[in-house]
């Protein structure tokens, strides 16, 4: 899915959080979104995910405004998930539910995706039972079923253990590769986007500092600030 921001701008009780002039997510990409706390990451995921309003700008989604139906193709993952209070089945077999797939797609569906992430073992414990990886796994699981076009994930891999992480980054990358879903993926770890990212961008204050292909950013940054924050001198100010 393509998606453009124009002037997109966020005020949280007279405080600037986001001031985006222009900004674009091709079809097909894979971009990371980094920088320091604070920087707007979440807040600028949320609103290219519906789940918060700008206070002004526009963002078109494959050149048309935001209309209800487009929530169906898109999807927001958490570092802490929400997860309904059944089973991690039926999580996962939820959004496939919801539109309309037949219990043997559905079936089909679940299964092949509790074999990917290798969760399996898990499929009958309630969610409220799981640790918090295994939650954070679920809730991939529950987003990547039914192919959205859009993906957005904020800190995804947080607080996984290695194993877990290299299951998630495999899964995401076949996403973007063989399934065409686009993803914007907030990430703490500047190896995570060098793994994983094709285009990083990279936030302060509220602004998109630099963005461009994940090599550029990292290594090669324009920046002054963009490479104090890749080389882990930054502080949060
Ligand atoms: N609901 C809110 N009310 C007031 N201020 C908020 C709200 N949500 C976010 N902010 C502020 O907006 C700014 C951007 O927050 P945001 O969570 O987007 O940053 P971030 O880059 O995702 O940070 P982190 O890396 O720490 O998760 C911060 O200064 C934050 O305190």
């Amino acid at each position: 899915m393509n998606v453009l921001l124009r002037n997109i701008v966020k005020v949280y009780e007279q405080f600037p959080a986001l001031e985006i002039e222009e900004w674009s997510i091709k079809s097909g990409a894979l971009w990371g979104l980094i920088g320091p706390n604070g920087a707007g990451k979440s807040t600028l995921s949320k609103i290219i995910g519906r789940l918060e309003a700008a206070t002004a700008g526009e963002i078109s989604y494959d050149g048309n405004p935001y209309t209800t139906q487009l929530q169906k193709e898109m999807t927001v993952v958490f570092q802490k998930p929400y997860l309904l209070r059944t089973t991690v089945w039926e999580n996962i077999a939820y959004p496939l539910k919801i539109r309309g797939y037949g219990t043997k797609e559905i079936k089909n569906a679940v299964e092949d995706i509790l074999y990917q992430m290798e969760i399996g073992p898990i499929m009958h414990q309630k969610s409220w039972t799981l640790s918090g990886g295994e939650a954070q796994k679920v809730a991939l699981a529950r987003a990547l079923v039914f192919k959205p076009r859009l993906l957005i994930l904020d800190e995804p891999t947080a607080n996984i253990d290695p194993a877990a992480v290299a299951v998630m980054e495999k899964m995401i990358r076949r996403a973007n590769e063989e399934a065409q879903i686009t993803v914007l993926m907030v990430t703490h770890s500047l190896q995570q986007a060098k793994r994983l990212c094709k285009e990083v961008a990279f936030m302060h204050r509220g602004k998109i500092v630099e963005a461009g292909p994940t090599e550029q950013i990292l290594y090669h940054p324009s920046s002054a600030l963009t490479k104090k924050f890749v080389q882990g001198e930054l502080l949060i100010d």
